[in-house]
């Protein structure tokens, strides 16, 4: 298969596919050839050797790349809109069901934490496969962090997402945990978007684990833990094996998808030990002290880097 049909069976492939993973990876200057001097200089070359297949060789890539590339912003504007109407409509979701007296405020608010990180997670591989479809994912925190400090200042007002992200119904209290956990979504995208398992578990670890400990731990926590008198074990204990659970499904799921290969039996202690650190850092923090939503993230950050790098 020549490199020109590679790329343009990947092209009917919509930007969603295996070989343009693979082009990628093994090959990741052919994508930006283009526009670059070495595609260039291949075409001169061929020209002034006569190489009239290579000239139209060179063409063709040229063409198809550029597709590619037009492509992929249209994919990932697409994908941005999708994932946007999704937050949209998941935090509308819980304002409704607070509004109706169908759920509580608390629980409304750590399902809102719990669901928004995790499916935003779950809708990266919809993203296209170019350089810059983290910068478009990203857009979906932002617009989020945007709208947060717009009625965090009380600039607007929105009832809806107020009962349904804060504790007590105030709106300066979206300035302090729903802020930090889209800004930590945002440092996530932009520094390791899909193809580090560092990112992907310490999300699952501030979405999952510490929302679990939340819910567990307010009904069924009557046995606290002996150095803070705030958290259980009942809390904890779900931490561990939630954040440990849905971390292990996240990185299945991004493995299948072959963003990046992990062997298990090894991946399965050093996930139980960022569970740990993650476990155990959410057990000595306190709202006076540093949010949940900055400790348990970056203390996953450091040991799943220390761990699996970069
Ligand atoms: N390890 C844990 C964590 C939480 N909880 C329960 O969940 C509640 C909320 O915990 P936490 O989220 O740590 O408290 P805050 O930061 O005050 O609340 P929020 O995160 O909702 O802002 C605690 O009061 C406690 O009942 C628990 O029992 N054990
Ligand atoms: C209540 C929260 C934190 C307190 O601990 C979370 C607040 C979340 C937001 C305001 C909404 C964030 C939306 C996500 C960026 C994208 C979700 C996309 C998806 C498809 C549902």
């Amino acid at each position: 298969m020549t490199l020109a049909s590679a790329v343009g069976a990947t092209i009917s492939f919509k930007h969603f596919s295996l070989p343009l993973l693979r082009l990628r990876q093994h090959k990741p200057h052919l994508l930006s050839l283009p526009t670059s001097t070495a595609a260039l200089l291949t075409r001169r070359r061929a020209w002034t050797a006569g190489d009239r297949d290579g000239v139209v060789k060179s063409l063709r890539f040229r063409s198809s790349a550029a597709a590619l590339t037009g492509g992929a912003l249209v994919h990932d504007a697409g994908a941005t809109a999708v994932v946007m109407a999704g937050a949209y409509g998941l935090v509308l979701t819980f304002d409704v069901l607070t509004q109706r007296n169908l759920m509580e405020q608390s629980l409304s608010r750590k399902l809102v934490h719990i669901l928004s990180g995790l499916l935003f997670m779950a809708c990266w591989p919809i993203f296209s496969t170019s350089t810059e479809a983290r910068y478009f994912a990203c857009l979906v925190p932002l617009a989020n962090c945007l709208r947060l400090v717009t009625h965090g200042l009380s600039l607007a007002t929105d009832e809806g997402l107020i009962k349904s992200v804060t504790r007590e119904g105030k709106p300066e209290e979206l300035l302090r945990g729903p802020l930090y956990y889209v800004l930590v979504l945002i440092v996530c995208v932009l520094v390791f978007w899909r193809d580090s398992p560092t990112g992907v578990i310490s999300l699952a670890m501030m979405c999952g684990g510490d929302g679990i400990a939340d819910i567990i731990g307010r009904r069924f926590g009557a046995i606290k833990i002996p150095y803070n008198e705030k958290k259980s074990w009942a809390g904890s204990i779900s931490m561990f094996i939630f954040g440990f659970l849905i971390s292990m499904g996240m990185l299945y799921y991004f493995s299948a998808f072959g963003y990046f290969q992990l062997d298990w039996l090894w991946t399965t202690e050093r996930v139980a030990l960022v569970s740990f650190v993650a476990t155990f850092v959410e057990s000595l923090s306190t709202t006076e002290t540093v949010d949940d939503n900055i400790s348990v993230p970056l203390a996953s950050m450091v040991t799943a880097f220390l761990c699996f790098g970069y």
